[in-house]
């Protein structure tokens, strides 16, 4: 069962318990009869998702998880399936060891793993081995285990989250199940939508367990989910200087490509001018290709004054290189004190001189960049996304977009949205860019730095997930214009 004004919430670990506690205190539910609703709510979607399944694999834990595991081992053999327990050598306890007992009474096969044993043969494989109380990465003979179900051919569905991934963060501290269906109890954990989440969860659904409304209510989420959105349309009456004037400073010595995109998706997000502040060399080929861009030659500081007193927004970095002449650009932008987005050596510049920002800005950075902004390891980063792209938009004063897979939006004050769409073939040079572009536009059109942000995360994403119906593999930034387009008028093409 769904609740759908609970689906864009996204809670920490902590704040699931919470909600398991109140189910019990408040709504006088037992443990084990929450157990129960998660086992029956997870076997109906195994039904639903694999209607064929006769036989089945249950891989059960020492905890909560695997009591949950040990259910629906119980129902399947109600129902007539074949069924197969494998279990660990931790004994469980609690409301998992009264789970256990119910299972053995039906007196179906059940065994330990061992490792070099094979596994069962089963048309789904159903993992209960950990949930949300994962405190460490599994150890040898688990990972062992882990590793032999993902390389059967066998498709598996998770039990609130893949074993191994870190409901809280995203992260995997060792090997994970790579499932194709997740039935998540209760709440959305905020970890299965970030980072390595992202080839562990297959298909992700979320179960209520049939609990009232009044479970949730002032209980604090931690993110959100972004919805998709975009602007109003335009006034019939409207002038090109009410969409905003962006200046996109970037593209040194062979790097046009990079500040042409930038300039290109501000064009396409919807800015009503565009300047493009770059090499002279560059000129002749941006006004070749894209003559709705002004483009001028700068050589310093004093040619960039002038425009940057006629544009409303900056997009600072795309190709702006960390020498002399991208420095002395960066910092006349960003002493202007106008409006900025600022993304790849606009961000390593900030990197080696930090500053806050006191006008709207919106740093979007990928790992590699937030590890420089913080002076971290880009594991460091990765561990827990969440907390880093907090921690950047407060020591700066700004937005931050942390991308990678479910990519995050952060403000200062610890906001927090994370972004589903998106794709691997998005893993290419110029995607960047036209982010920057495209949410500087947003910002020249009236929006927040919070909500140009979000709203250009989404855009192109979305754009990016529209132009993958071609393939992944070989997309071009250039491919998102079109899209991007669309999407910003909020017209979805199918
Ligand atoms: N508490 C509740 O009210 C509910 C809990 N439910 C289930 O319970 C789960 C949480 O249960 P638990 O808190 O018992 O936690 P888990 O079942 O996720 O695992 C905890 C156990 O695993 C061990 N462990 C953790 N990481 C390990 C590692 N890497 N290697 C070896 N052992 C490790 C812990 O020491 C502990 O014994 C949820 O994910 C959900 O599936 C559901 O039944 C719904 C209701
Ligand atoms: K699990």
């Amino acid at each position: 069962m769904h609740a759908a004004k609970h689906h864009r919430h996204l809670y920490t670990v902590e704040q699931v318990r919470a909600l398991d506690r109140r189910a019990i205190d408040e709504l006088g539910m037992t443990g084990f009869e929450l157990m129960s609703r998660a086992a029956a709510a997870a076997f109906a979607h195994l039904c639903r998702h694999w209607p064929q399944a006769r036989h089945i694999a249950v891989f059960c834990g020492p905890g909560n998880n695997g009591g949950d595991g040990y259910l629906l081992a119980s129902l399947a053999h109600d129902a007539g399936m074949m069924v197969e327990v494998v279990e660990l050598s931790d004994e469980p306890h609690g409301d998992a060891a009264r789970a256990r007992d119910a299972w053995q009474r039906h007196g179906a096969s059940t065994r330990r793993w061992q490792p070099d044993t094979t596994l069962p043969r089963a048309d789904t494989y159903v993992d209960a081995l950990y949930g949300t109380g994962l405190n460490r990465a599994p150890e040898a003979a688990i990972a062992d285990l882990i590793e032999c179900i993902n390389a059967s051919a066998t498709p598996v569905l998770a039990l609130d989250v893949p074993s191994g991934l870190n409901a809280d963060t995203g992260h995997c501290p060792g090997v994970a199940i790579r499932a194709a269906l997740t039935v998540s109890f209760i709440a959305a954990k905020r970890g299965a939508h970030t980072g390595q989440a992202a080839s562990k969860v297959g298909v992700l659904q979320l179960d209520t367990l049939g609990l009232p409304d009044v479970l949730w209510q002032n209980v604090h989420a931690d993110a959100s989910l972004l919805e998709p959105s975009c602007l109003p349309p335009r006034e019939r009456d409207a002038h090109k200087g009410d969409a905003g004037h962006v200046l996109a400073i970037g593209g040194d010595h062979g790097t046009a490509g990079a500040i042409r995109l930038c300039g290109e998706a501000a064009l396409r997000g919807g800015a009503g001018l565009v300047s493009v502040a770059t090499r002279i060399e560059n000129l002749m080929a941006l006004n070749a290709a894209r003559p709705e861009l002004m483009a001028h030659g700068v050589h310093g500081p004093q040619e960039l004054q002038a425009l940057l007193d006629r544009a409303d927004v900056l997009a600072v970095g795309p190709g702006l290189g960390q020498g002399a002449w991208g420095h002395a650009l960066w910092l006349t932008a960003l002493d202007s004190g106008k409006p900025l987005v600022l993304d790849a050596d606009g961000l390593n510049l900030l990197a080696r001189e930090p500053r806050r920002f006191a006008a709207p800005a919106v740093l979007t950075p990928h790992p590699g960049e937030a590890a420089r902004l913080l002076g971290k390891t880009i594991a460091d980063v990765q561990w827990d996304r969440f907390a880093s792209a907090r921690a950047l938009a407060q020591r700066y004063g700004a937005v931050v977009v942390l991308k990678g897979a479910g990519s995050l939006i952060a403000d200062p004050n610890g906001r927090l949205d994370v972004c589903i769409w998106g794709n691997p073939g998005m893993a290419s040079g110029g995607m960047g860019d036209l982010l920057t572009g495209v949410i500087a536009a947003l910002l020249a059109q009236g929006c927040s730095a919070w909500d140009a942000a979000r709203m250009g995360v989404g855009l192109h994403a979305r754009a990016g997930d529209i132009a993958a119906r071609n393939g992944e593999r070989g997309l071009l930034a250039s491919d998102l214009l079109e899209p991007l387009r669309a999407l910003s008028n909020g017209i979805e093409r199918d």
